[in-house]
């Protein structure tokens, strides 16, 4: 039986790798898809873990053989999920999770008609902008260049089936873990039969 496919968006600097370091802590059932991306490393990112950095030319040529699940152009940089080692992941049963703006998002829905699409949404724009510009890791106008998203970013939350508010960093843990839990014993999805002695 196949693996569920999950989404986490949200706006940057919302939490979501930070939450999702947690809940992969806790899920070995559960794969983080790394995406590939045309923006330079930042802080201690490491190529194969955080993402594959690719050059521009790189990240065209594998778009253009059909080499992604989806893509988009975010922040002047294009990102993109390998669609190969997803579906492979998939069909093993392994759960998978991806980490992908609204775009990205959207691909998803129209083509994954299973997926499961949490946002992820913070306690307030105020909080946002700080956790943003605490982290440290962008210049100033990379920054602006984020926050001039996040209206937009908020605004796609209707289209998600769940919000997860990151206000404290425990509680939208437990509420994404919930989520994958119920997601897995929902009786449409036969994936509760595995629960069962053989
Ligand atoms: N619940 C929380 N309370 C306080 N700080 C938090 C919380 N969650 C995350 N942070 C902090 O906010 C900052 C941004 O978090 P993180 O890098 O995980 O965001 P992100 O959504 O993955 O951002 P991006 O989309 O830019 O990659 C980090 O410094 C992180 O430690
Ligand atoms: N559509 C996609 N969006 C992605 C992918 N990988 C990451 N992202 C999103 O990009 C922004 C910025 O990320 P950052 O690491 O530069 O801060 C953020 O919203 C991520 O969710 C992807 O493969 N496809």
């Amino acid at each position: 039986m196949e693996g569920l496919l999950f989404v986490l968006s949200g706006p940057s600097g919302v939490g979501k790798n930070t939450v999702l370091k947690e809940v992969l802590a806790k899920r070995p059932d559960l794969t983080y898809s790394i995406s590939a991306t045309t923006r330079p490393p930042r802080g201690q990112e490491v190529d194969g873990v955080n993402y594959y950095f690719l050059t521009e030319e790189q990240f065209l040529a594998e778009r253009q053989q059909n080499g992604f699940l989806e893509w988009a152009e975010i922040y002047g940089h294009y990102y993109g999920t390998p669609k190969k080692q997803v579906l492979a992941l998939l069909q093993k049963g392994q759960h998978v999770i991806l980490d992908v703006d609204i775009q990205g998002a959207a691909q998803i829905r129209q083509n994954y008609a299973n997926a499961v699409l949490i946002f992820l949404y913070p306690p307030s724009i105020a909080e946002l902008i700080r956790r943003l510009r605490e982290r440290n890791t962008e210049d100033e106008e990379a920054i602006r260049k984020r926050l001039a998203y996040i209206e937009k970013e908020l605004a796609a939350v209707e289209f998600y089936d769940y919000v997860v508010v990151n206000d404290r960093l425990d509680e939208a843990c437990m509420r994404v873990e919930s989520i994958i839990n119920a997601e897995e014993v929902r009786v449409t999805r036969g994936y509760w039969k595995r629960l069962l002695n053989p």
